[in-house]
């Protein structure tokens, strides 16, 4: 009979799923059967603790449903409930490898973990050293040059998602580019997207729960969102590549939109069990007329970036091949122009509107914040979480 003393093992990763922390060691399970021995299965659950790289969360939940499988045979313990979040994860992790037989889970554990091997580990790394040559390690990069403050989104092995951290750099980099020298601000994306909305693992990751998350996520959101009706200079978006969720409604709060004809405007909020945020509620509508907007923010319909230059979301569509050249020569001309005379204009324009702005933006929070801990949106967050989803 298997003698199992679990103990819970550091990982990798502060974010997502922090949660998988895997139980390792110490396992007796009799005679080493099969390819990989009892021994091979030890070894793999030690190399796992000193992986320095965090392998990712699907890898984190195969593991862990391959050591429960190799150890204590199919899953056939009770489904957690709809609000355990990660423990739901981890079940249907175990759950999905159905009959499999014990040796060949250890064997794939075994296999698994040696494909994430130091010596695997230390290619991936060159190629990242490499990687970091070019690009710096913040999530918000910032610079200021030609009376321009451009604010990149940094992140783009995660298509640029926003975490709870980018937000509030974002709310005090504004804060800052509304006093600094620079006459416009500039948003865009590194890599092939613009940013693919909300880092759907903010809530997931939370360490108070959700409820605590839904709270907070609230309280950021609606002053991240206060600080771009607020911004008192030109405020530009260069979008580069895909946009998706709150990249793409906060651009009705934006003064010109640039899209590369590759960009899409994808606002998936029902099918996240969501609702709109970021003031498009009243901005889209208003733009491009009721019909339109329903099928963006209730259907979810994506465009590409000729239709949102149609319905009035977009200024201008450039060829991919030559976007951003235009687009920066152009934006270092409109930085030229007087800048007290922008704001002046700016404010005009803002102020018919502000305080109907900033109360769409207190209801949007309050109504998203019950939606978060709505039963349509964590299966939503968890489908895409264990990868049954993909927008
Ligand atoms: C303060 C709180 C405020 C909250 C405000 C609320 C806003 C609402 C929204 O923004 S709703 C929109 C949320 N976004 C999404 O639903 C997009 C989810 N992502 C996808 O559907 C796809 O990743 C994709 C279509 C954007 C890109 O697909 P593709 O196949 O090209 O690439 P991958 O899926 O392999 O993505 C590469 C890695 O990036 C991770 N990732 C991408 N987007 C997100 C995201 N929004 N949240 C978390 N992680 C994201 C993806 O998981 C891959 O990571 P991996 O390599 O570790 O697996």
């Amino acid at each position: 009979m298997a003698a199992v003393t679990l103990r819970r093992a550091r990982c990798w990763c502060p974010s997502l799923l922090q949660v998988f922390r895997f139980p390792v060691a110490q396992v007796h399970l009799g005679r080493p059967t099969m390819r990989a021995s009892q021994q091979d299965f030890e070894n793999a659950m030690n190399q796992v603790k000193l992986l320095k790289q965090d392998p990712g969360n699907q890898v984190k939940l195969k593991l862990y449903a391959l050591y429960k499988q190799a150890t204590d045979g199919p899953c056939n313990v009770p489904k957690p409930g709809v609000f355990d979040l990660v423990n739901k994860a981890k079940w249907e992790a175990w759950n999905s490898l159905g009959n499999l037989p014990k040796e060949t889970a250890r064997q794939n554990y075994v296999d698994l973990v040696s494909s994430l091997s130091p010596s695997s580990e230390a290619s991936s790394q060159g190629k990242r050293g490499a990687d970091e040559k070019v690009q710096e390690s913040k999530d918000i990069v910032v610079t200021s040059e030609d009376g321009i403050t451009k604010i990149m989104l940094n992140r783009p092995a995660k298509k640029n998602a926003l975490t709870f951290e980018m937000y509030k750099e974002i709310i005090l980099t504004l804060k800052n580019a509304s006093t600094d020298n620079s006459a416009i601000a500039v948003f865009t994306g590194a890599g092939d997207y613009y940013c693919s909305g909300n880092d759907l693992t903010n809530f997931t990751s939370a360490a108070g729960g959700m409820e605590e998350a839904a709270n907070q996520g609230a309280v950021v959101l609606r002053e991240f969102v206060n600080s771009f009706i607020d911004f008192p200079k030109p405020l530009v978006a260069v979008v580069n590549g895909p946009a998706v969720g709150i990249a793409v409604t906060l651009l009705g709060l934006f003064d010109a939109v640039y899209a590369s004809d590759k960009a899409t405007f994808h606002t998936p909020f029902s099918h996240l069990g969501q609702s709109p945020e970021a003031c498009s509620s009243y901005t889209f509508p208003k733009m491009m007329g009721s019909a339109k907007a329903t099928e963006m923010l209730l259907f979810g319909k994506k465009l590409t970036a000729r239709e949102a230059w149609a319905q009035g979301l977009v200024s201008e569509v450039f060829p991919d091949s030559t976007f951003e050249k235009e687009v920066w020569t152009r934006l270092r001309a409109y930085a030229k122009l007087p800048p007290n005379s922008m704001r002046i204009s700016k404010e005009l324009i803002r102020n018919n509107e502000k305080e109907k702005l900033h109360a769409v933006n207190a209801e949007e929070c309050t109504t998203l914040k019950a939606r978060w801990l709505s039963e349509e949106c964590i299966n939503a967050i968890m489908n895409f979480v264990s990868r049954k989803a993909k927008l």
